[in-house]
């Protein structure tokens, strides 16, 4: 009844079984002797050291013997090599394999890992070896999970990085004036000492203020350069680069540090609304002074000033009411951070009002100043 091609196949099946056996027998034998390994592996593991040299070829051809039937000892070799190499190399941090057979001898390989003071872990089909201790989970290597780049624009980004850095300034500022609150109450002379301690605090204060202002200063100039590098940063200077107005913004800016009141004119849409202020402003972050200056440019309608505000925004990159602002009556967007201010006339005529000397506005800008309103005149005669 046998034809000699089962018979064959038979005898392969039986060859297999007695070498499963054979294995299983030794995976049995070696069952107590790698229960004498355990110590060996624990200090190796927590021991920290990456010291392939010490590990033999007879330690792993040991641990070969513990093998499951399906492994290829070819394919843990590679791995020994592998793991090897990323113990010599100091920038990769980790090996992901994909490789089917890998996932197969991933017991194998976890043990060879482990032995090497190695971290291993399969996510899902994913084999990792690492240096560092892995999650249960890694949704980069979820294979099931879509993933999706997402996009956070630029400007929301820097809004979230200025409201973050104004929460650390302030924490600092407050840690520092507990600190100097408390030296004050340790004070032995603090009766005796008092109008000296009102001093010594008021300049406290400034010194810390300023040093917070220096800080956003770097910040503000820090993120004026990465949008100015930014591909649409670049697009949008390339704009502004065309204008008329360009070709004169270095003249404009040292008339304007050399003189008090300087008279400008230029034809319509040259630039002279959108991009004076801004010269000004993107010079002081870039020489580092940004947190220090405060500009006003006034318009004569509400309207002007709002759309001018968004406008100037736009081209740096911004939310409006970050960097520029407006404020018309009953009605502004400005914050903390707000160093170039657009306005109704009549707004900068009010402030002139209670404060003649219009202290902490480094520059002012009357825009328009040839439909010479009642608000222009008055306000251009007071500055
Ligand atoms: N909201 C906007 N959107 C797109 N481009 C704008 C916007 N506002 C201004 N511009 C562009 O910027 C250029 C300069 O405008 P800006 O208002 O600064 O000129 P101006 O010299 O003040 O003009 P005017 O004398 O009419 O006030 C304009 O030519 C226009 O091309």
């Amino acid at each position: 009844m046998h034809n000699p091609k089962s018979a064959a196949s038979f005898l392969i099946a039986r060859a297999k079984s007695l070498q499963l056996r054979h294995h299983n027998y030794r995976f049995l034998t070696s069952t107590s002797r790698s229960l004498l390994f355990t110590p060996f592996i624990s200090t190796r593991f927590f021991s920290g050291h990456y010291n392939i040299e010490q590990f033999s070829d007879d330690e792993y051809d040991c641990d070969f013997e513990n093998h499951q039937a399906s492994s290829t000892v070819a394919n843990v070799d590679e791995w020994k090599w592998k793991l090897s190499m990323l113990l010599r190399n100091e920038k990769d941090q980790e090996i992901v394999s994909r490789d089917k057979r890998d996932r197969r001898d991933y017991e194998q390989i976890a043990n060879l890992a482990k032995r090497m003071g190695l971290y291993s872990e399969l996510f899902g089909k994913v084999v990792v070896a690492s240096k560092v201790p892995l999650p249960n989970y890694r949704p980069d290597l979820d294979d099931k999970r879509p993933q999706r780049e997402v996009v956070i624009p630029l400007s929301l980004q820097r809004r979230v990085e200025g409201l973050v850095q104004e929460y650390l300034d302030r924490l600092q500022l407050n840690s520092e004036k507990t600190i100097d609150s408390l030296d004050n109450v340790n004070s032995k002379n603090q009766v005796k000492d008092i109008d000296m301690d009102e001093n010594a605090n008021s300049f406290v204060d400034e010194s810390v203020m300023e040093k917070v202002l220096q800080k956003r200063s770097l910040r503000m100039r820090n993120m004026q350069r990465s949008w100015q590098e930014s591909p649409e940063g670049k697009k949008m200077l390339e704009f502004r680069k065309s204008l008329p107005a360009y070709r004169e913004k270095e003249g404009l800016l040292q008339a304007i540090a050399r003189n008090q009141v300087i008279v400008i004119s230029g034809e319509t849409g040259c630039g002279k609304t959108t991009q004076l202020p801004q010269y000004i402003l993107e010079s002081e972050i870039e020489s580092g002074r940004g947190a220090f200056c405060s500009i006003i440019c006034t318009q004569p309608r509400r309207i002007s000033a709002m759309a001018v505000s968004e406008r100037v925004s736009a081209e740096r990159g911004e939310s409006l009411g970050e960097t520029v602002g407006f404020k018309v009556r009953l009605e502004g967007m400005r914050g903390k951070n707000t160093h170039l201010l657009f306005c109704t006339s009549g707004i900068l005529l009010r402030r002139l009002l209670s404060d003649r000397n219009l202290s902490g506005i480094t520059h002012v800008f009357v825009d328009e100043i040839h439909e010479r309103g009642m608000n222009e005149g008055s306000s251009s005669t007071s500055s």
